[in-house]
């Protein structure tokens, strides 16, 4: 039987998921609609958002062990940012750009999974943004994404 590698594995591991958010943060500083709301950022915020990504991918739990993050915890940073969908778009554009310029594999399979899971997360970060009480609590488990479908419709 054939091993299927994880989203993590695929993408070439914790290197890569940190030279693509590296290269997004830096975009998004000369960005003029996301760069008031990412002015503050903390140093490790380009790191800690690698890790996240790398977990929900089937990778090490480098986020909720090493970071000391969480589910909640992430969704926590973006209540009441009020985020408009316009940054979102802008958000996802500048993603997908650091994507193809660090050559992150481009086959279609894992580019529908990663575009699969950047729409439903940022969706969900500009739904946050607009509450100030969090949907996950804490002890929650941290989303996991696949290669396949997200399984059925939305629950509120
Ligand atoms: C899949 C989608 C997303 C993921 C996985 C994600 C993940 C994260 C994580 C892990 C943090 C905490 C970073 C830290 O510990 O320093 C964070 C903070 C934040 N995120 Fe997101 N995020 C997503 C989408 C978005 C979008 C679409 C926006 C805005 C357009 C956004 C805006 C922010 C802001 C403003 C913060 C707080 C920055 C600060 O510390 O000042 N996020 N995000």
């Amino acid at each position: 039987m054939k091993t299927v590698p994880t989203l993590y594995e695929w993408a070439g591991g914790r290197e890569a998921f940190e030279r693509l958010t590296e290269l997004f943060y830096g975009k998004v500083l000369q960005d003029e609609l996301l760069e008031p709301v990412f002015r503050h950022m903390n140093p490790e915020h380009s790191k800690h958002v690698a890790h996240f990504i790398a977990e929900v991918f089937g990778g090490p739990k480098t986020y909720t062990e090493d970071d000391n993050g969480s589910h909640a915890g992430m969704v926590r940073h973006h209540l009441g940012k009020m985020l408009t969908e316009a940054q979102r778009r802008r958000w996802m554009a500048l993603l997908l750009d650091s994507a193809d310029e660090i050559g992150l594999a481009s086959d279609p399979e894992f580019r529908s999974a990663l575009v699969g899971y950047l729409e439903w997360g940022s969706r969900l970060a500009i739904m946050n943004s607009s509450t100030a009480d969090n949907p996950i609590s804490e002890g929650e488990p941290m989303p996991k994404w696949g290669w396949g479908e997200t399984g059925g419709p939305y629950q509120p």
